[in-house]
């Protein structure tokens, strides 16, 4: 992952969808527009969870769009992920580096923490989540960040994604700040019109 072109765009992430079918008639018109995806289901059992990812990555290879697993090193693992996400309480880098390889894209939270974020840099993450940036209904509770981390962030030379609230109105003081990624749940997923959203995000980018 690390000396390819920094990847750019939305980066789409998978709202808590309990029906197999929903989750994938809800994603699948969203992909043409998505540059990753993030299958989160923080209510799901591991069943449940272990289906849907598995039901998802076909879908993403067919688009081209790599499938990043949230949490779950095994689950990644399991379905051929082409990574997995990794917060504080989510297990070591050096464990899941180990176990996925180096050509596995491992992305690790750094929320509001700049010395995160060069600890982990150094660790070898592919890339560095900052947020949440504004209010997030879907993690009401998540610490905030200000857009200044993102550009603080530039000399540790990764991708820098940003979490939390994001819509395509609000994204663009984080793209010029310096998000390469902009991560978004609610902002595409509950839109009036999600694939008009997904559309817009990626726009910010072009
Ligand atoms: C791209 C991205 N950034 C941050 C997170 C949050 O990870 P974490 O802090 O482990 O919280 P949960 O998502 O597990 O609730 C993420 N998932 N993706
Ligand atoms: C997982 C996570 N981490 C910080 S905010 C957040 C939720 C992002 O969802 P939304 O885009 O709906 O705010
Ligand atoms: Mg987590």
């Amino acid at each position: 992952m690390r000396g390819r072109p920094t990847p750019r765009g939305l980066y789409l992430i998978t709202p808590d969808e309990p029906d197999d079918a929903r989750l994938l008639a809800r994603v699948a018109p969203l992909l043409p527009f998505a540059t990753w995806l993030q299958y989160r289901n923080k209510a799901a059992g591991p069943a449940l969870r272990a289906r849907q990812a598995a039901a998802l990555q076909p879908l993403c290879a067919a688009a081209g769009v790599p499938l990043i697993v949230n949490d779950d090193v095994a689950l990644a693992a399991a379905v051929g992920a082409a990574g997995v996400h990794l917060g504080e309480d989510d297990g070591d880098l050096a464990a899941a580096r180990a176990r996925l390889g180096a050509n596995t894209i491992i992305g690790v939270s750094c929320y509001d923490d700049a010395g995160r974020a060069r600890t982990l840099a150094a660790a070898g993450a592919d890339y560095l989540a900052f947020g949440a940036f504004f209010p997030s209904q879907t993690k009401p509770g998540a610490r905030r960040a200000q857009p200044a981390l993102l550009r603080q962030a530039a000399p540790l030379g990764l991708p820098r994604v940003a979490i939390g609230g994001i819509t395509p109105d609000n994204a663009p003081a984080l793209v010029a700040a310096g998000a390469d990624l902009i991560a978004v749940i609610g902002g595409v997923f509950d839109a009036p019109d999600p694939i008009a959203a997904a559309r817009a995000c990626r726009a910010l980018f072009a």
